[in-house]
Order: C-alpha cells, then structure tokens, then sequence
C-alpha cells in the first residue's frame, strides 16, 4: 500500500484535481490519499487556508463574515461544478461547517485560528472523497479521529502524541477501498481541532505512511524534482535524483519549502522511502529520499538551501566565557518568556542567538529583550530582525577537505559580508549567517562555485 498525499497547487481547481483523480486510478495501491486546501490557482492568488485565516480575524473583529464564507465556499463549488456532480448533496454541508466555525467557543484564540485553518483540508477530504465515490470509486472520507491520529503542544504548531501509532495500527483498510484522510490537522486530548505547522499536510502524510505501514509515500507538488537550489533563486537548476533523509531534513529546515522538515521524522523511524513527485508531470520520477545506508554519494554537495524567517540577538560582554550561569540565566529569561531558539554560537566576549520569526511575535521578543537589558548588562546588545540562514547541505562534506573555505572564499570576493559560519554539529552541513538581504546573491554565488 501507497499513502499519497497531494499539496494545495494539486488541488487548486477542477483540472487539478482530474489529474489527481488519473494518478489515483493509474496504481491500485494507491489507497491512502492525503490531501491539502485549495492552493493557489495562479501566482497572486490565496490560498484558502490563508482566506480562512482573513475568515478567523473578521470574526475575532466582530466583522461581518458573510462576503469571506462566500468566498471560500465558492473555491470548493468551483471543484463541484467542473465534476457535474450533485453539489447540493454536499455543499450546504460545506457552508454549514464554515458557518459553524465562528459559532464556536474557543479556549484561546490559538485555537480558534488552528480550527478556522483546518477546515480548509477538513472540507476539501469530504468533497475529493465525495467526487470520487460520484465517479466510480469505492472511495470514502476518513477523519484523524477514526485513524487514532491524536494531538498534543501548541495548538497551531502541535505534534503528533507518539500514542497514536499505537491506534494507527488498529485501522484496517480493505483491499479495494481508498481512503481520503484530510492533512494537517488532527485533535487534541480534548477533541480541539489542532493543526502542524504551516505545510504540514506533508506531516500527516508522513504519520500515515508510518501508522498504516506503507511501502512508500509518495509526495505530489507542483515541480518534477527537488532541485538543488530553489528554482525561485537560479533558473533551471540541477535536478537531486536520490537524497538522504537527513540531508533533505537540514535542507527542509533552511527553506526547501518543497517538503516540511518535520514531515521526515516519522519515515525515518519507519526506513520508509518518500518520492517526491509532480501531479503535472506524473510519469517524472521525481526525487527519494531514502535512509543514509541506500545511498552511494555521487557529490559532495547535494543542495544549497536559505531562508529568511529569523532575527538575531547579539550580545557582547567581557570575560563572557569565564562568568559560571550565564547561559543559564540567559536562557532562563528565554524560557520565562516562551520562548525557543534555533542556534547559540558563542565567542570568548560574544554570543548571538538566532531565532526563528515565524514562532514568536514582536510583543515576546521585546519583553525578553528587556528583561535581558536589564538582567544581563551587557556592553552591547544589538537587535537584528533581517536575518538570513544558508545550509549547504551533503553526505560527501565529510569527506571534504577545505568545504568551508570553498564556500566562503567565492563569497568575500563577491563582497558579502557573512557574520556567522557553523560547521561540525551533523558532518554534513555548513551554516552561513548573513543579513536577508544579500541571501540571494550568495546562494547564487555557492551555486555557480560548487555545481
Ligand atoms: N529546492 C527546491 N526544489 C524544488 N522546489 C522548491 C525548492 N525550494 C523551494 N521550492 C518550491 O517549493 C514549491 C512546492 O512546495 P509547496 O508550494 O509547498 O507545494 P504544495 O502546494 O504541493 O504543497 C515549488 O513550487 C518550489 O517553488
Ligand atoms: N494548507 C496548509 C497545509 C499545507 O500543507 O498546505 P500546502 O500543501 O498548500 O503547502 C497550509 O497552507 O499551510
């Protein structure tokens, strides 16, 4: 058995759709369909996920909400419509879910917003699963619920609780039956309806493949191979045929957005391979990503990967490696605030801590940099909010004499300024960190250096 799972530019529209609907019929063992919210339809467009995000804030406002149900509703019926299936069996149901959602109560807005943004798969599974069965498929629509999938943290950035492969593999699926289960989200203890972090239908998919033991998970998205380096960077870039997983992890972390960086972990414990595909070019083969033991390196570097969503904190204090406690205290003050970070590099006077933007609002940062002013003292504290991180990322720089000063070197001559260079934690990255808005020329500059 096969889990698949489509992202949202697979399910954008009708015609999306039908070539999902073609890759489905074209393996029988393709039972496990996960699926994304409508993407985007054309560049500039909104995801339903993110209207459903504009639908959560009218209704914290007190908004009239009328004009954004519509809206939403009208993405799902557009699919209805291009299929000529009989709407009204499904969509006031659709309209009645998206009503209901601001009905709600809620115990924090956290978990409003996690709700509000899970319909947007919710709704979609029920409707793919209902075309499906219009079509000719013995197909129906599975919840996480009935799969033993159960939540647990942050309620927009939870994880899965480890118990629930216990339940997973309870699920029997018939021979000849598909399965249509929702990405994204799954529920609490509670039954509060939690969801991964953003991308993170790549992690349902992911958990479903380890959880029903599948023999692959196939990934479908919108490119024929993860290449490289972002094809938003360089043009054409080199295709990666075969990459390990723990190169696709540190690749993924640094802004691969093609595949969530969390979404690994599950397969790892499972050794299950992933091949990530293009639902527009179905015959492609695509890229795996297989355990470290299948893989003869062919290259030293396999991909470069940057990203943008971080800040750094500077601090600068004499004798800061001879005082006992001070990281501690520092971290203290972090962890008062709830507050996580990504890396720590620290020199005999000097630290930084680089944090991920995405995770934190402004409001936190500014009362822990407070608190540290006044806490720590310490000669300097410099506050960046542009702050870009660069992975440069294979299992051959083990085995590489000289990678760091290859990387580096190229980049002084181009004139860009690299305020931190980490390499030895996991052997096979090296991280550069740099202001976000010379990332672009640099990664085009290691690009032309090392491919
Ligand atoms: N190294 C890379 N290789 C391929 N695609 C990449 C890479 N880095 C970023 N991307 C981007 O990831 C996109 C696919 O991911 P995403 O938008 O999440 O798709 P989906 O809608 O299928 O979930 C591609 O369109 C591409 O622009
Ligand atoms: N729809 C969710 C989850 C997801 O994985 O979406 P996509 O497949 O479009 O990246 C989001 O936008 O975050």
């Amino acid at each position: 058995m096969k889990v698949i799972k489509f992202g949202g530019t697979s399910l954008a529209d009708g015609p999306q759709l039908e070539k999902v609907i073609a890759i489905i019929d074209a393996d029988a063992t393709r039972q496990v369909v996960t699926v994304s919210a409508p993407g985007k339809r054309f560049s500039g467009d909104t995801k339903v996920t993110d209207l459903l995000l504009q639908y959560a804030q009218a209704a914290i406002n007190g908004d009239d909400t009328q004009a954004i149900v519509a809206e939403i509703a009208a993405r799902y019926q557009a699919i209805a419509t291009y299929f000529h299936v009989d709407s009204t069996a499904i969509m006031p149901k659709i309209i009645e879910q998206l009503q209901h959602l601001a009905k709600q109560h809620y115990p924090s807005f956290d978990y409003l917003y996690a709700a509000f943004a899970g319909h947007g798969e919710l709704l979609n599974a029920q409707l793919i699963a209902f075309i499906l069965q219009a079509t000719g498929h013995n197909a129906r629509f599975v919840s996480p619920k009935e799969l033993g999938m159960q939540t647990t943290g942050a309620p927009r950035a939870a994880t899965l609780a480890e118990i629930s492969y216990q339940k997973m593999a309870w699920f029997t699926l018939a021979s000849d039956e598909i399965i249509v289960v929702p990405g994204f989200f799954a529920y609490d203890e509670h039954g509060y309806m939690n969801t991964f972090k953003r991308g993170g239908s790549d992690i349902t998919g992911a958990i479903l493949a380890r959880g029903l033991k599948a023999t692959v998970y196939e990934n479908f998205t919108d490119v024929s191979s993860i290449y490289a380096v972002s094809p938003k960077i360089v043009a054409n870039p080199a295709p990666i045929a075969k990459m390990t997983y723990r190169e696709m992890r540190e690749l993924a972390y640094a802004g691969f957005a093609v595949f969530s960086d969390e979404a690994i972990v599950p397969v790892i414990k499972a050794g299950i391979p992933i091949n990530v595909r293009n639902t527009n070019e179905p015959a492609a083969p695509g890229t795996l990503i297989v355990p470290e033991n299948e893989i003869a390196t062919t290259h030293a570097i396999t991909g470069i990967a940057s990203d943008d969503r971080f800040a750094t904190l500077y601090l600068h204090r004499y004798l800061l490696n001879k005082e006992i406690g001070f990281t501690r205290r520092l971290l203290d003050i972090l962890y008062r605030h709830g507050i996580s970070y990504e890396h720590m590099p620290t020199g005999i006077d000097d630290l930084s801590i680089i944090f991920d933007k995405s995770l934190t609002s402004r409001a936190q940062f500014e009362a822990m940099i407070a608190d540290i002013r006044t806490e720590i003292q310490p000669d300097i504290l410099e506050w960046h909010t542009d702050y870009a991180l660069i992975m440069v990322v294979g299992e051959g720089m083990q085995e590489m004499h000289g990678a760091v000063a290859n990387i580096i070197e190229p980049l002084t001559e181009a004139g860009i300024n690299i305020s931190m260079v980490n390499q030895g934690a996991s052997r096979i990255s090296v991280m550069l960190g740099l202001p976000a808005d010379q990332v672009d020329a640099a990664v085009k500059v290691i690009y032309e250096q090392v491919y």
